[in-house]
């Protein structure tokens, strides 16, 4: 695991945090069939794929209004219309469950963390509700101590408080913590954290670079943090 005992002088992180959608699971096939679901049910154009990539991160309301505002700044979005929008789309991703694959190497990472004694939480945007049938069909359950989703607290990513939660959970510092993802959010929570970011080169950041952000480490798949 020489990347993580580069990053911890010559230790391993005692507890490990991950992003959910777009660092553990390609979950954007089934998120789009339901933004379309519900733009369909609204009269509107479907979205696909391609640009629903873009919106995914920042949890289901967001991507409510971002698909509402078919990719413009999507504070032009009508409150009560996206309010009316969210159930409609809340209730299309319960059904779309299809399409959504595990990244490479993810199984293994999670697995030689485990071994090695780490301990792992995942902190996501996405609604609570969603999270464990997805860890389930996933084989991603029973990985994880502790789980924090989009709605679980009161402020969710680029809030550290996530990862704050779950570090005084531990009794883990800042210090012995990393967290893994695939945006700037959870850049942006890490840091406000204290904690080191490890950020994936293949997830959703919005069309952007991940490397703009300046993540302490950049990896191309999730088998290159337990490498070595
Ligand atoms: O916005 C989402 O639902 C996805 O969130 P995540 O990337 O934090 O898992
Ligand atoms: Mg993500």
């Amino acid at each position: 695991m020489k990347a993580l005992h580069r990053l911890y002088e010559g230790n391993l992180p005692q507890l490990v945090m991950f992003d959910l959608d777009g660092t553990l699971v390609d979950s954007v096939p089934d998120l789009a069939v339901a933004v379309d679901d519900m733009l369909l049910q609204l009269g509107r154009t479907p979205a696909g794929v391609g640009r629903v990539r873009h919106w995914v991160g920042n949890g289901a309301m967001v991507l409510v209004r971002r698909a509402l505002a078919g990719g413009m700044e999507h504070s032009v979005v009508d409150d009560a219309e996206a309010e009316a929008a969210l159930p409609l789309f809340m209730e299309a991703y319960a059904n779309a469950n299809g399409h959504t694959v595990r990244y490479p190497g993810v199984l293994e990472c999670l697995q030689a963390l485990r071994a090695a004694g780490v301990r792992l939480a995942l902190i996501t945007n996405k609604p609570e509700r969603f999270i464990p049938d997805l860890l389930r069909e996933q084989q991603l359950d029973g990985f994880f101590s502790w789980i924090v989703g989009g709605d679980t607290l009161p402020r969710r990513k680029p809030e550290p408080d996530g990862l704050l939660w779950v570090m005084q959970q531990a009794g883990v510092t800042a210090a012995h913590s990393l967290f893994v993802g695939d945006s700037r959010n959870d850049i942006l929570a890490a840091r406000a954290a204290g904690v080191a970011c490890a950020a994936l080169t293949y997830g959703y950041n919005h069309g952007e670079d991940i490397a703009l952000h300046q993540p302490d480490l950049i990896i191309d798949n999730l088998q290159e943090l337990v490498a070595g």
